[in-house]
């Protein structure tokens, strides 16, 4: 595969704590290169057999010096994450430790500290995995909620990389017959032809739309559902956004007008990743900063999934018009004169204790209404959405051809059609698609 070269150092022995920061109980240091077997023997004294954990003193090469017992195992390129040689340290986890072993680590000779994600871009540049795959590794690491584990497991897993590498196979025979009619016309051969290659490219077209018809919930499941709180100064959404977070992230008071920035919040409803929003009251101001908080929620709202309208008896309004689906709360329920509020969904009072399991019922219900499935999406982010609707505008170009369209021009759509897979999976050269997903990794993936 050709994948871009890094910066620096690709013969470079890699190194880096793969487990989390700070102290705890064991430290996974982990190592990758064509240098693992001799690290291994300097610092461990001897190479293990592959995928056998031994256990070993680590020595500091040059005094001799036992830093700690470890456990040691060794990966035999290429059958290891990267496709290299891999060596793991499992260390006790105290902060002298881990420093005294990577220290001695960066001292060996063509060995230094991994770059973000270096691993693993290792790991595609070896034919390991492709660039999906990776994001999905890069997600599961990040995943939060079960929903998200498991779309991230089956995205590591593959799911992507193989329908897309099966979809760039079958635009490799169309281009490949497109392509052989170029140089070798036949006039007798064409209209069977090219109603065979607009056949096949209606079928392909199917199956990208399918794939794109989840990519909603997909990328939903990935990065959380927005739902936004708005309503009228006062009404309590501050109060609520706190009482949904379980503390106090918002400044609640009795003026109107105390929120003025957005306010987010992540949670997890009932398996689902969930962004909830606190916004400025809607209202007609001449405060500047607060008319610039009311000018943040309504662009909120129209990026909500879900919008929670709450009104009270002391701050009424009618909600305005959005897209997305909106759910009524009548809030401050303990409050005199709340009967006078009509049309709700849900009535509650945080003070009181009153109709927040009801609230966060209809909250689940609907995040599962809109979400379900989505763990089974295979597109999961707006960058592969980006690309496969490129595949797919060029695939219903292809499928509508006529015989008076020139196969040079049904050619030219096959090629960007096989181009925009490409990039996809991350079998082309381009270096910034590279950067843009490995800067999300951490240092030690
Ligand atoms: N009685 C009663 N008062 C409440 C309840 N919830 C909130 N309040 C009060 O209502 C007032 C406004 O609450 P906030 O949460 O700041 O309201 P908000 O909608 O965020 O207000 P802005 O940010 O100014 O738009 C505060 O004094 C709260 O204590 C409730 O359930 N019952
Ligand atoms: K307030
Ligand atoms: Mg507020």
């Amino acid at each position: 595969m050709n994948v871009p070269s890094l910066r620096y150092g690709e013969n470079d022995t890699i190194f880096a704590l793969a487990s989390g920061a700070g102290r705890s109980g064991v430290a996974v240091i982990r190592l990758s290169g064509p240098g693992v077997r001799f690290g291994l023997e300097t610092m461990a004294g001897g190479v293990p057999e592959p995928r056998r954990a031994v256990l070993r003193h680590l020595r500091e090469p040059a005094s001799g010096e036992v830093l700690d017992e470890a456990l040691v195992l060794f990966f035999a390129g290429p059958a290891s994450f990267t496709g290299e040689d891999v060596g793991e340290f499992h260390v006790h986890g105290g902060r002298a430790v881990v420093e005294a072993v990577l220290s001695a680590l960066a001292g060996l000779a063509g060995f230094r500290v991994a770059e973000r994600g270096e691993f693993t871009r290792r790991a595609v540049g070896n034919g390991r995995m492709d660039l999906t795959a990776a994001e999905g590794v890069a997600d599961l690491v990040e995943a939060e909620t079960g929903s998200q584990r498991r779309q991230a497991l089956r995205q590591a897993g593959g799911a992507l990389e193989r329908a897309a590498a099966d979809w760039r196979a079958r635009l490799a025979r169309l281009l490949a017959w497109a392509e052989a009619e170029i140089d070798f016309p036949d006039e007798e051969d064409v209209p069977a032809l090219l109603a065979s290659v607009r056949e096949n490219a209606g079928t392909l077209h199917g199956e990208i739309e399918a794939a794109l018809a989840g990519a909603r919930r997909g990328e939903r499941i990935r990065e959380g559902a927005v739902v936004v709180i708005a309503g009228p100064p006062n009404a309590g959404k501050s109060t609520l956004l706190n009482a949904l977070a379980q503390r106090d992230v918002a400044i609640v008071s009795p003026i109107a007008g105390t929120t003025r920035d957005t306010i987010e919040v992540h949670l997890d409803l009932g398996g689902y990743a969930v962004t909830l929003v606190d916004t400025a009251g809607l209202r007609e101001t001449t405060d500047v900063v607060e008319t610039m908080g009311v000018e943040r929620a309504r662009a909120s709202l129209e990026r909500a999934d879900l919008v929670v309208w709450l009104e009270s008896a002391d701050a009424r309004a009618e909600p305005p018009a959005v897209a997305a689906p909106l759910l009524r709360i009548r809030t401050k329920d303990d409050q005199p004169g709340s009967a006078a509020i009509g049309a709700f969904d849900v009535s509650l009072s945080v003070h009181g204790g009153t109709g927040m399991a009801t609230l966060l019922a209809r909250l689940e219900a609907m995040a599962r209404a809109a979400l379900e499935g989505g763990e089974q999406a295979l597109v999961t982010r707006a960058r592969h959405r980006q690309e496969l609707e490129i595949v797919a505008r060029h695939l219903d170009i292809v499928r509508g051809a006529d015989v008076d369209t020139p196969v040079e021009f049904i050619a030219e759509d096959l090629r960007l059609a096989a181009r925009a897979v490409g990039r996809l999976t991350g079998r082309v050269d381009i270096d910034e698609i590279y950067d843009l997903i490995f800067r999300e990794f951490c240092i030690g993936k």
